[in-house]
């Protein structure tokens, strides 16, 4: 299983946002992550899909859009037609899951589920027929730069336990690094979400510090990198 490195695009320089992601996507990333923030479900604000529409030309990388905002239904389709490829939604923030993915997958997408590090992995019962990505929260969502919480590695490998034999990408997101990234590929994860371990030595560091990421996560789950 090939881990897949996803850079957050929320640890980049947002005045040239198409820039940062030219180069991410030329240092090696296999998604680009962006992280939509509404200040009501999370306390920040980052951008909404006139900003994801502008970035689309700069790249074919798949555009792995992360909504942090409630209400989240009647943004779904703006999200699509911008041009993200797969979105996720919290259950925190809609009584209607199961609706959320419906539409999703309707818009022809791929739907994810991003659970809160306190939201028990059980919330995914009824809805892993109609996802394709879940997204472990190892950080409380709203800001970039914050410290793994460890107690999600054991939430990790019991996802992996609970999707094993369906075709659902587990993605981690938040304070992951080499170290931490390799504990996560170790419980499961095969998508890593990194902002500030990918941006904080600028540019000339991207393809290392990805490449530090997939190689620390090969040698965790017994790859070669
Ligand atoms: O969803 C997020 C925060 O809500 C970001 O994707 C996440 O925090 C990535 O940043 P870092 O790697 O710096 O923790
Ligand atoms: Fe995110």
């Amino acid at each position: 299983m090939t881990t897949l490195i996803a850079p957050s695009m929320l640890a980049s320089d947002f005045s040239k946002l198409g820039e940062e992601v030219r180069a991410v996507a030329a240092a090696g990333a296999d998604y680009i992550h962006l992280d939509v923030m509404d200040g009501h479900f999370v306390p920040n604000l980052t951008f909404g899909p006139d900003i994801i529409k502008a970035l689309r030309p700069h790249t074919d990388k798949v555009f792995d859009v992360h909504l942090m905002i409630s209400p989240v239904e009647p943004y779904l389709e703006a999200f699509a037609k911008a041009g993200a490829d797969i979105i996720s939604v919290h259950p925190e923030a809609t009584p209607h899951l199961d609706r959320c993915l419906q539409v999703i997958k309707g818009l022809g997408k791929k739907a994810g589920i991003a659970i809160n590090p306190s939201t028990s992995e059980r919330v995914l019962d009824y809805a892993l027929e109609k996802a394709d990505l879940i997204c472990v929260m190892s950080v409380n969502p709203g800001f970039g730069g914050q410290a793994f919480i460890p107690e999600m590695l054991e939430k990790i490998a019991r996802i992996r336990d609970l999707i094993r034999g369906r075709d659902i990408r587990l993605e981690v997101d938040g304070g992951v690094n080499p170290e931490t990234g390799a504990l996560c590929a170790r419980a499961g994860a095969d998508v890593l979400v990194a902002g500030s371990a990918v941006f904080k030595d600028g540019p000339a560091h991207y393809r290392a510090k990805i490449e530090a990421i997939r190689a620390a996560a090969a040698g965790a789950v017994g790859l070669v990198a």
